[in-house]
């Protein structure tokens, strides 16, 4: 699975940060773009994931993928919203500390799917005590409160 989404990851630069000219919006923009033509709407700034609104649904979010992402460093698979969540699961549960995700975006965006993409990956990623379940249940049912926010 890694192979093939390494295959897949093709398209212009996987981080912005990798464009030789990075101080240009036109150089910015065509990566976005490229990607985007070809349905990679994640890039990175760095640790910041830039998302593109595919409006139409994507097999990026099976399980297959949340396997494939769990516990894999940030920068060793191609830019994902679970690479995104992964890696800060990871500090809450090592830090023991609470985290956050800032998500932001204009009206339309994908803010909504991606806190719930993110709620996703965490749910199928913690272990299965009671209270991690009932926790869980809570997390799952808020998404109805995010869709009216
Ligand atoms: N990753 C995605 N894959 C497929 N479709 C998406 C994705 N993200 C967003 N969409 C589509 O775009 C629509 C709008 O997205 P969303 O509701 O997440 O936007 P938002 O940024 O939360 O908007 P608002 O600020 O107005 O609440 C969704 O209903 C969905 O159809």
């Amino acid at each position: 699975m890694e192979n093939e989404l390494h295959r897949r990851d093709h398209l212009g630069v996987q981080d912005f940060v990798l464009l030789e000219d990075y101080k240009s919006q036109d150089a910015f923009l065509n990566n976005l773009r490229k990607r985007f033509e070809g349905n990679l709407i994640y890039t990175y700034i760095g640790p910041v994931l830039v998302s593109v609104n595919p409006y139409h649904e994507l097999d990026i979010y099976n399980q297959k993928f949340i396997e494939t992402y769990r516990n894999v460093n940030f920068y060793e698979l191609p830019p994902h919203v679970f690479a995104i969540a992964d890696a800060s699961y990871r500090s809450m549960r090592g830090e023991n500390h609470d985290q956050c995700i800032l998500i932001s975006g204009e009206s339309g965006a994908g803010k909504t799917e991606a806190s719930k993409k993110i709620l996703q990956y965490i749910a199928a990623s913690s272990t299965h005590s009671e209270d991690v379940e009932r926790v869980k249940n809570r997390l799952l049912q808020s998404n109805p409160i995010l869709e009216v926010g």
